[in-house]
């Protein structure tokens, strides 16, 4: 379970399971709001023995259908359960409308009208006692704009009367705002949050990309999946239309330990140059650090040799601080040239510390004209601010840029202001959008860093690698981390892993060896960390 879906995708699936017969819009509903009920129990086992008083804010779609089944769901166990209905249920979908009916004969449903007073004075038509459970099912997948004032005005005072602790919230699907594709909200104005923050939301099926890009995260609190019976891989052999739909879907990243084993039965008798020789181009005096944080990445990954190259004023420098990784001397591109003359360095990183300007231009030109695996990081990406088309013209498919946001930014100015204009409609323009069509332009593997790191290959793979939730790793914001990275995915690629798939376990590793240590992290020890993850995951 992998993927993370589109709506559009989500959509397709259902669409399938109905023409199939395999489902119906009733079933799934009732399954929906069961996941959700079940979600909330397992979760917060202690508001069985609170109040027992729910809120659920229900919208004018099916996700407000949802909301009348959990509603109901409640009630059935003993809850006091009041709904708030924004739109007409006149105007309800029919499955949604369904559900409304069966509620109304269980409890009151008030009017979005009367819910701002309602909200100033607590909850409840008779100023009952404030609720312990807060349930968001106004939008989910079909949110296509931003949330009109009135209703975001609403949900800020809700956010203010009920503090988050004070009640727990929940959302189905998604809380709403969020776009569900992109994890981006879609609120009035400029705004840059959500109204409602979540202590949980509860998906269905499988996550969806908003829950874990941009402000998915944040705004979801823990998540959750609830099974509600699609069998995706019955309904993908069944139809070629979604198979085609799903080939696309984005997929989490995994670690595979296989591809980082050495030795085994196939290969008794291993060599060192089995496993690559990777080299990484050092900075002046001063300025070593960070290459030989990368050299240092590359050899605990399992290259089977590592050079610095560095300049000849550098040379005392990083001799001493190396001793397993070796040195060679590199004044300029034309060093670097000749040093590319044996065969045997097949994998390069340039940028970690390298310096800004013409020289390292002519290096990265150099280490592109050989033709071999490379990492552009750092500075041999700002080198080519405003001049990134002469970067582009020379990359090639076993190459991988590892920008930050801001050196994403540099490279890519019109892609970063759509990725970061205010969101107006949805689906919204998303990280994955931005990387796709950023690797598309430069003509090779682009790795997008943050807590959402995205790696797209021109044409191919998508992958997350999301450090957020139960794998949130924030101690990974530290000098130099980047650079390790760098130096991991060089390691793989000399390894002779293929480029995305090399960035895909790199970038996971990276999250895990920074999980081991926890906070106090700094990179130096990050890839000191790789043996026990490696042992962990059956390396
Ligand atoms: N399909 C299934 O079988 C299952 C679906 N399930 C559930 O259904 C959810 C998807 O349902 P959905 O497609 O009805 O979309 P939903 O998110 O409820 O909202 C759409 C409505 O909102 C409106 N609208 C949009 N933006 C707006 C805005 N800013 N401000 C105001 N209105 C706005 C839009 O109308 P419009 O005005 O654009 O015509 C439309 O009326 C999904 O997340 C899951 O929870 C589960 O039960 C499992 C089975
Ligand atoms: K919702």
């Amino acid at each position: 379970m992998t993927e993370l879906l589109t709506s559009a995708q989500m959509r397709a699936i259902e669409q399938t399971a109905f023409d199939l017969g395999a489902a119906t819009g009733a079933e799934l509903m009732e399954r929906a709001g069961q996941g959700v009920v079940e979600a909330i129990l397992a979760s917060f086992p202690d508001l069985e023995h609170g109040s027992r008083r729910a809120v659920i804010l229900c919208g004018p779609g099916n996700n407000g259908g949802d909301g009348f089944v959990v509603a109901r769901l409640l009630k059935e166990r003993g809850w006091t359960a009041e709904c708030f209905l924004y739109g007409e249920a006149d105007r309800l979908p029919p499955d949604a409308r369904a559900n409304f009916e069966r509620w109304s004969v269980l409890g009151p449903t008030t009017d979005f009208n009367d819910w701002r007073f309602a909200l100033r004075y607590g909850v409840g038509s008779n100023g009952a006692e404030a609720p312990t459970l807060v349930i968001d099912a106004l939008f989910g997948t079909g949110l296509v704009r931003p949330l009109a004032d009135d209703l975001d005005r609403a949900l800020r005072e809700l956010d203010a009367a009920f503090p988050k602790g004070t009640a727990k919230r929940v959302a189905v699907d998604a809380p709403s705002g969020l776009c569900m594709d992109s994890g981006r909200p879609l609120v009035p104005g400029a705004k840059v949050e959500l109204p409602l923050k979540q202590d949980m939301t509860v998906s269905f099926h499988r996550l969806k990309l908003g829950h874990v890009l941009s402000e998915g995260p944040e705004s979801c609190g823990a998540v959750r999946v609830a099974d509600i019976g699609l069998d995706q891989a019955a309904l993908r052999a069944a139809r070629s239309e979604l198979r085609e739909t799903l080939g696309a879907a984005v997929t989490r990243a995994i670690p595979r330990a296989y591809e980082l084993r050495k030795g085994g039965e196939d290969a008794p008798g291993v060599h060192k140059y089995d496993y690559g020789h990777a080299l990484v181009v050092s900075g002046g005096p001063g300025h070593t650090g960070a290459a030989r944080l990368a050299a240092r990445g590359a050899l605990r990954i399992g290259a089977g040799l590592v050079t610095v190259a560095a300049p000849g004023s550098a040379m005392t420098e990083c001799a001493s601080h190396l001793t397993a990784i070796m040195l060679a001397r590199c004044n300029g591109a034309s060093d670097l040239g000749a040093i590319l003359g044996d065969e045997r360095l097949n994998a390069l990183c340039l940028g970690p510390g390298l310096g800004v300007g013409s020289a390292t231009r002519d290096m990265v030109m150099t280490a592109l004209g050989s033709r071999r695996c490379c990492v552009l990081d750092a500075d041999a990406l700002t080198s080519f601010a405003g001049s990134a088309p002469s970067l582009f013209a020379h990359l090639h498919s076993r190459v991988i840029l590892t920008p930050h946001t801001g050196e994403f930014a540099r490279l890519f100015p019109d892609i970063w202001a759509k990725l970061t204009d205010p969101a107006t409609r949805g689906p919204a323009y998303s990280k994955v959008d931005a990387t796709q069509e950023a690797a598309a332009r430069a003509g090779c593997i682009v790795l997008l860093k943050g807590p959402d790191t995205v790696i797209a290959e021109p044409g191919g793979r998508t992958v997350i690698s999301a450090a957020s939730y139960d794998r949130a790793a924030p101690w990974l914001a530290t000098a130099g981390a980047g650079d390790v990275l760098s130096g991991m995915i060089t390691g793989l690629l000399a390894r002779g892993v293929w480029p995305v798939t090399a960035a895909e376990i790199a970038t996971w590793l990276h999250v895990e060896a920074a999980r081991r240590f926890g906070p106090g992290l700094i990179a130096a020890d990050l890839p000191d960390l790789l043996p026990a993850v490696f042992r962990e995951i059956g390396v």
